[in-house]
């Protein structure tokens, strides 16, 4: 497999040093989320996310996992508590600096979230509008260094021959990784990942879940999945959050995680775990 060099611009060089030393990428801080204003979706949720590691979350379904992924880049507004990403407090930024911050948190989803109508190529350049002024993200204006970026990541996804397709003639493990390489092409520090395989089939998923584990692996950058298969999270992460009704129940390495563990995690629904 051929390897991609991210390289950042030079202005925000000093910022990945600052962070290879301190080696956190993310803390979180007593966060929480409310809806309504009255009950408490998560709750005390205090986490650490170190360079380069991959961590899963796992719990039944309403535990709160995808609130608290969106919760992280402010997608979701949490209700109280701190985020600090890359030594920010994101939690306090304004919304220009908000936008600026994000361009080193890329997200995956379920669903994919891809314009059907567009190209590959298309769809994988979006994820350098952060970047960009609104005029220069209206007009398409890529820079020839951005699109080279963009071929290069879609080749180590495996998509080459893909990449003038529209994105609607795709299977959903290609259009997963087309969201992928959307979201790789924003150089991020950090991967959010909200259950990027529950819409495939096995094979499918080995293969995204193989690539996010490469991408944590051989360009340290922090990965961080929803999931909802217990062993695809002790097969792959390198630590293993369980959530009960937005609550954190356990943090620690998957071979830590007992049978104990998964009952409480899961209560009732444990018996409706996914397995391979
Ligand atoms: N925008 C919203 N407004 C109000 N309640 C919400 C909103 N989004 C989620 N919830 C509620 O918050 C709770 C947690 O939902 P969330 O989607 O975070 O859980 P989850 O663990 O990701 O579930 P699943 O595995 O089924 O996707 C659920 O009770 C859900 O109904």
């Amino acid at each position: 497999m051929s390897t991609i060099t991210l390289e950042r611009p030079t202005e925000q060089a000093v910022t990945k040093e600052t962070s290879v030393v301190t080696e956190t990428v993310l803390e979180l801080r007593n966060i929480a989320k409310s809806y309504d204003m009255k009950t408490l979706i998560i709750q005390d949720i205090d986490l650490q996310l170190k360079q380069g590691e991959f961590v899963s979350i796992i719990g039944p379904s309403g535990a709160g996992k995808s609130t608290l992924l969106r919760c992280i880049n402010r997608m979701i507004e949490p209700t109280s508590g701190d985020i600090i990403f890359d030594g920010t407090n994101i939690t306090q930024l304004n919304k220009a600096s908000l936008r600026k911050q994000r361009t080193k948190i890329g997200m995956v989803f379920q669903h994919y979230n891809l314009v059907s109508r567009l190209t590959v190529f298309e769809n994988v350049l979006h994820g350098r509008f952060g970047y960009k002024s609104t005029l220069q993200g209206i007009l398409g204006l890529y820079t020839e260094e951005e699109k080279m970026l963009a071929l290069s990541i879609l080749e180590k996804l495996g998509m080459k021959e893909h990449v003038y397709k529209r994105c609607d003639q795709l299977s959903g493990g290609q259009k997963q990784r087309v969201g992928i390489a959307r979201a790789l092409v924003q150089q991020p520090k950090l991967l959010l990942c909200d259950e990027p395989i529950a819409s495939l089939d096995p094979n499918s998923s080995k293969v995204i879940m193989d690539h996010l584990k490469e991408i944590s692996q051989s360009m340290g950058i922090t990965v961080l999945v929803n999931l909802h298969q217990v062993d695809v999270a002790l097969k792959y992460s390198d630590r293993i959050i369980g959530l009960n009704r937005g609550s954190k129940l356990f943090d620690d390495l998957p071979k830590r995680l007992s049978q104990m563990d998964i009952h409480n995690i899961y209560g009732a629904e444990v018996d409706e775990l996914i397995f391979e």
